[in-house]
């Protein structure tokens, strides 16, 4: 397999005896390199504990079983569950990043852009206060800040929320990872901010042949975007397969519902025929 990360009967139990609650029942899923895969279902199907446990952010007290197995790009291999804290803390991060819906869940309000740039970059990849800086300056422009110098000096509450989310994706491709996970990356954006994120999410696994999870909820986001559709209920995955095939093949009544209760797309417009249109409906692949 191309290096990225396979989760194999997946499973996590939160509780203690008497009140357990099995969160996870058996993931089945594979992250390669190069590719967006996408995890759908309903609020509370377990698709954002499937994302916390990959990066080891499980709630305290978790069980967890099965296997999270990593290939990195130059053929390093672990299963994340048996790795002890300080090695997945050194991993997490460096090879494995996270953005979450709220961007300003992963900056600081009180700490300039390049001091959250830079940081971590220092940490993990042991390079100068000059070239962390210039490696912030062309991340900025990779996913398209605006005037990178000036966005340097600024606060996270001088930007609107898709130029924050576009922060949080250079923060989390500073230290040069190969796992992005995305956990609803567009949710809270306006459906005009919402397709240049996406179009940004999609350059950037093609350009640095990232392997990226992308969880939503969102049947219209995944199919603008994903390569492979897993879809989940009640912790279990109950489809997966190509896009194209979860879309428009669906096999269960559970993801046929779920695509049944899209809207149909509105017209493009005249001028703009070839524009990604959000919200995505189900004639949108
Ligand atoms: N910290 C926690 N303690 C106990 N149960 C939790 C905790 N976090 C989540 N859960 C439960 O775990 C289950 C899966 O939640 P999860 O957040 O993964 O779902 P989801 O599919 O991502 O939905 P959403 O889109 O609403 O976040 C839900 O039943 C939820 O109530």
């Amino acid at each position: 397999m191309p290096h990225g990360l396979q989760l194999r009967g997946l499973t996590l139990e939160l509780g203690s005896k008497g009140s357990r609650k099995q969160i996870l029942r058996g993931i089945d899923l594979d992250i390669p390199a190069g590719s967006i895969t996408g995890l759908a279902g309903e609020s509370g199907s377990g698709k954002t504990m499937t994302g916390l446990a990959i990066c080891g952010l499980q709630p305290a007290g978790s069980r967890l079983g099965g296997t999270i197995s990593y290939t990195g790009p130059r053929g390093s291999a672990a299963n994340l569950l048996a790795l002890r804290p300080r090695a997945m803390n050194a991993l997490r991060g460096r090879e494995i990043a996270m953005i979450f819906q709220d961007p300003t869940a992963s900056l600081h309000p009180m700490i300039t852009i390049e001091a959250q740039l830079t940081d971590g970059m220092r940490h993990h990849l042991h390079i100068s206060r000059s070239e962390a800086r210039s490696r912030a300056l062309a991340l900025l422009s990779r996913v398209r800040v605006p005037d990178p110098e000036t966005a340097l000096r600024k606060y996270p509450h001088q930007f609107s929320g898709g130029q924050l989310q576009r922060i949080a994706i250079a923060i989390a491709l500073a230290s040069e990872p190969s796992v992005l996970i995305a956990d609803e990356p567009t949710t809270a954006l306006d459906v005009t901010v919402q397709a240049g994120i996406l179009r940004l999410l999609r350059e950037l696994c093609d350009t640095l042949d990232l392997a990226i999870l992308l969880v939503t909820h969102d049947l219209g986001v995944m199919s603008a975007l994903a390569d492979t559709v897993t879809v989940m209920r009640y912790g279990e995955v109950v489809e997966h397969g190509s896009r194209y095939q979860v879309i428009r093949e669906p096999q269960s009544a559970y993801t046929k519902s779920l695509i049944d209760a899209l809207p149909h797309p509105p017209a493009p417009p005249a001028d703009a025929p070839n524009t990604i249109q959000l919200p995505l409906g189900k004639d949108a692949i």
